[in-house]
């Protein structure tokens, strides 16, 4: 997808603004679970992803991103809060230097060891991604928690391919990946809530869907995610890709929905 052209301008801890001007619906959040509000009108989740759409993996200096073909509704994620057919794109992950810390969003202040984001816009409404990210409906993103335990046999084929991104701005062809495979086993419980994307240009056009189950991944899995490198191969000093996410944004009043009591 084109995501490039929205994340490219990315520097490791990227210079951009901190929150984004006027912005009263910035991510990542903490999500306080007693404060959230059970919506009995929110649907079930249907993705319907077509592991054919899948086409590379990218450094772009921030994380690495598996990149889907969305020239067509062949992967779409429909339902729950959502409205409209919403394309998926590519998808992320956010992770620490240790495990004790890495993932952007919260649960009552918990923090996990990394997150997951797959993200969609708008096919109803828009005709690219780079339409959507600056509309006020354009897109929504799936979180996923990960936490270490057993090792996840899905990620391994992503995990033997990331060696070949280890320097910012290099691309591996990468294919036949069924992202559907990432997502936990109950994907009807979820929070949702109007927000932002986590980095630039952080615009306020997200759908945020967070999944209440996290997935587990080995230790040695999420090891390599940290092999990887925000630096290029010229680059003199090598920094370890650790850190990605973003600091936790003001709530300012919005309501957190679940699809669950
Ligand atoms: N981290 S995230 O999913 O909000 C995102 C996608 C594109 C830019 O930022
Ligand atoms: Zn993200």
């Amino acid at each position: 997808c084109s995501s490039k052209y929205v994340l490219s301008a990315l520097h490791p801890m990227w210079q951009g603004p901190l929150v984004a001007p006027g912005g009263n619906r910035q991510s990542p959040i903490d999500i306080r679970v007693r404060k959230s509000v059970f919506d009995p009108h929110l649907k079930p989740l249907t993705p319907d992803y077509d592991p054919g759409t899948c086409s590379q993996i990218w450094n772009n200096g921030y994380s690495f991103l598996v990149e889907y073909d969305d020239t067509t509704d062949k992967s779409i994620l429909k339902g729950g809060p959502l409205e409209d057919n919403f394309r998926l794109c590519q998808f992320h992950f956010h992770w620490g230097e240790s495990n004790a810390w890495g993932s952007e969003h919260t649960v009552d202040r918990r923090l996990f060891p990394a997150e997951l984001h797959m993200v969609h816009w708008n096919s109803n409404k828009y005709r690219r991604f780079e339409e959507a990210v600056m509309e006020e409906n354009g897109l929504a993103v799936i979180g996923v928690f990960l936490k270490i335990g057993k090792r996840h046999e899905g990620l391994q084929k992503l995990v033997d391919a990331l060696p070949a991104v280890r320097h910012k701005d290099s691309v591996v062809e990468f294919t036949r990946f069924d992202p559907a495979c990432l997502l936990p086993a109950n994907i009807d419980d979820y929070w949702t809530y109007a927000g932002s994307l986590t980095t630039p240009p952080l615009t306020e056009a997200v759908t945020w869907i967070i999944m209440k189950q996290h997935i587990e991944v080995s230790h040695d899995q999420l090891a390599v995610f940290r092999s990887l490198l925000f630096t290029s191969a010229e680059e003199e000093v090598q920094k370890s890709m650790v850190n990605n996410f973003r600091v936790q944004q003001p709530l300012r009043g919005r309501t957190v929905r679940s699809s669950f009591t």
